[in-house]
C-alpha cells in the first residue's frame, strides 16, 4: 500500500522534474536561436563591408551626349571621352547632357546615376541670400565701414553713378588682420546692406575638402556669383591658396597653385563694374603672393586690426546692452575697456557670454558688474596659456 504512494510520488517527482527540464531547454534553444539571428545579422554586415572594401572604384564621368542607340557619349574624369553602354538597372530616358555618372571600373557601361555635383558643391559653401548682420552691430571700426561703403556697397547700389562719372571701384578688396577682429561680420554686414548675396568660401577647404577640384570650384563659385548677383564672395583664409611659394614641386602645392591661378583669371575675367564684387581676409598679409595684390585683383587693402580703447568700449556696449545687468550695478565701460587691452572683438563677445554663464551658475538671473570682471580675468589667463602653448610647442 505504502509502496504504491511511494512510486505515485516518485512518478510525480519525475514528471516536474521532466517539466522543468523541458522548459529550461526551450528557453536554452530560444535564446541561441536569437544569438544565431544575431550573429547571422552580422556576419552580413561584415559580408557587405568587406565587399565594399574589395570593390574596384568605379569611374566618375560627365555625359556629353546620347546617341539615337542607346549609347551615351562621356567624358571620364580620368581623361578621354568615352561612347559607353548603359546597364539594364539605369533608365535610359533619365540621362541628360552634363549628367554626372558613375562608369564600371573598365569603364564601358554606365552603372549609376550620380547626385548633381554642382549641388553638393554648392552645399559646401555657406550660401546666405541676405545676412542679418548690420554695421549698427560691429564696434570699433568706423573707417573700415565707410570705406567698404564706398567701394563696394555704393557701386553695387548706384552702378550708374561710376559709370557716368568713369571711375573704376576695385574689384577685390583684402581685410587684414588678426584673428575676431570683426573682418567675417564686415563682409557680411556689407552684403546684407546692399542687398547682395554672400558666398563664403574658406581658402583652406579648397584644398582639404576637394582634392585636385580647387580650381574647378573656384570657377563654380564664381559662375554661382553671377547667378545669383548681385552678390559678394566672400574668401576667407586667402593665404591658404595665396602664399609666396619658393618651391612648387609637391603635387600638393602645384594643386594649390593651379586653385590661384584659377582665382586669378577669374578676378581677371571680370569688369569692375560688375556686380559680383570679392572680399577676401587673411592673418597673414605678409606671405601673399604680390602677384594677388596687382592693380586690378585685390587692390584694395583694408587694415582691421585689433580695437583699441574706444573700440572696446563700443563692442562691450554693443553686447552688455542686449543683455540682463543687475539694477544695482553701474557698468563702468571706461574700467572694462581699459582691462581688456589686447582682446580682440571675439575675445570681448566670450567676456560677455561667460559673465551669462556665471550669472546661470550662481542660479541669478541678471548679470552682475563683477562677473564681467571675473570673465575678463578668466579670458586674459585663457589666452595667455593660449600663447604660451604656441610660442613652446615646438620645443616639446
Ligand atoms: N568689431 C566687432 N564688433 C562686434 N563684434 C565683434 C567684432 N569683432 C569680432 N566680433 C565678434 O567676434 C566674432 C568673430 O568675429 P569675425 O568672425 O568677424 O572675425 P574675423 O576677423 O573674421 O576672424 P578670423 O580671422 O578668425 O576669421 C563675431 O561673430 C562677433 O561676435
Amino acid at each position: 500500500m505504502f509502496g504504491d504512494v511511494d512510486s505515485y510520488k516518485n512518478r510525480e517527482n519525475n514528471n516536474n522534474y521532466d517539466e522543468t527540464l523541458v522548459k529550461l531547454l526551450e528557453e536554452k534553444i530560444e535564446a541561441l536561436t536569437k544569438e544565431i539571428d544575431k550573429l547571422r545579422q552580422d556576419l552580413n554586415w561584415y559580408k557587405t563591408e568587406l565587399e565594399k572594401l574589395l570593390a574596384p572604384p568605379y569611374i566618375e564621368a560627365t555625359i556629353l551626349d546620347i546617341l539615337p542607340d542607346g549609347k551615351v557619349i562621356v567624358r571620364s574624369s580620368s581623361g578621354p571621352n568615352l561612347v559607353v553602354n548603359v546597364a539594364t538597372n539605369v533608365d535610359v530616358s533619365k540621362l541628360k547632357p552634363g549628367m554626372s555618372v558613375a562608369l564600371s571600373q573598365r569603364g564601358s557601361t554606365i552603372i549609376d546615376i550620380l547626385p548633381n555635383r554642382e549641388d553638393i558643391i554648392v552645399k559646401s559653401f555657406e550660401l546666405i541670400e541676405k545676412p542679418n548682420i548690420h554695421y549698427s552691430d560691429i564696434g570699433g571700426l568706423e573707417d573700415q565701414i565707410n570705406e567698404l561703403r564706398e567701394v563696394v556697397e555704393l557701386p553695387l547700389k548706384n552702378k550708374k553713378l561710376f559709370e557716368e562719372l568713369g571711375i573704376e571701384p576695385p574689384k577685390g578688396v583684402l581685410l587684414y588682420g588678426p584673428p575676431g577682429t570683426g573682418k567675417t561680420m564686415l563682409a557680411k554686414a556689407v552684403a546684407a546692406e546692399s542687398n547682395a548675396t554672400f558666398i563664403h568660401v574658406v581658402a583652406s577647404e579648397f584644398a582639404q575638402k576637394f582634392v585636385g577640384e580647387g580650381a574647378r570650384i573656384v570657377r563654380e563659385v564664381f559662375e554661382l556669383a553671377r547667378k545669383k548677383a548681385p552678390s559678394i564672395i566672400f574668401i576667407d583664409e586667402l593665404d591658404a591658396i595665396a602664399a609666396r611659394r619658393i618651391d612648387i614641386g609637391t603635387s600638393g602645392e602645384r594643386e594649390i597653385q593651379r586653385t590661384l591661378m584659377q582665382l586669378l583669371a577669374e578676378i581677371d575675367g571680370f569688369k569692375a563694374l560688375d556686380n559680383v564684387k570679392i572680399i577676401a581676409a587673411t592673418n597673414r598679409i605678409d606671405i601673399l603672393d604680390p602677384a594677388i595684390l596687382r592693380p586690378g585683383r585685390f587692390d584694395r587693402l583694408i587694415e582691421v586690426p585689433l580695437p583699441d580703447e574706444k573700440g572696446r568700449k563700443e563692442i562691450f556696449k554693443i553686447y552688455l546692452q542686449r543683455m540682463r545687468i543687475n539694477e544695482n550695478d553701474k557698468l563702468n565701460y571706461d574700467l572694462i575697456a581699459q582691462l581688456t587691452d589686447g582682446f580682440s572683438g571675439a575675445d570681448i563677445k566670450n567676456v560677455c557670454t561667460e559673465a551669462g554663464y556665471m550669472a546661470i551658475r550662481e542660479g541669478r538671473e541678471s548679470i552682475k558688474f563683477q562677473d564681467i570682471i571675473r570673465a575678463i580675468d578668466k579670458i586674459k589667463k585663457k589666452n595667455l596659456r593660449k600663447a604660451i602653448n604656441t610660442r613652446t610647442e615646438k620645443y616639446l
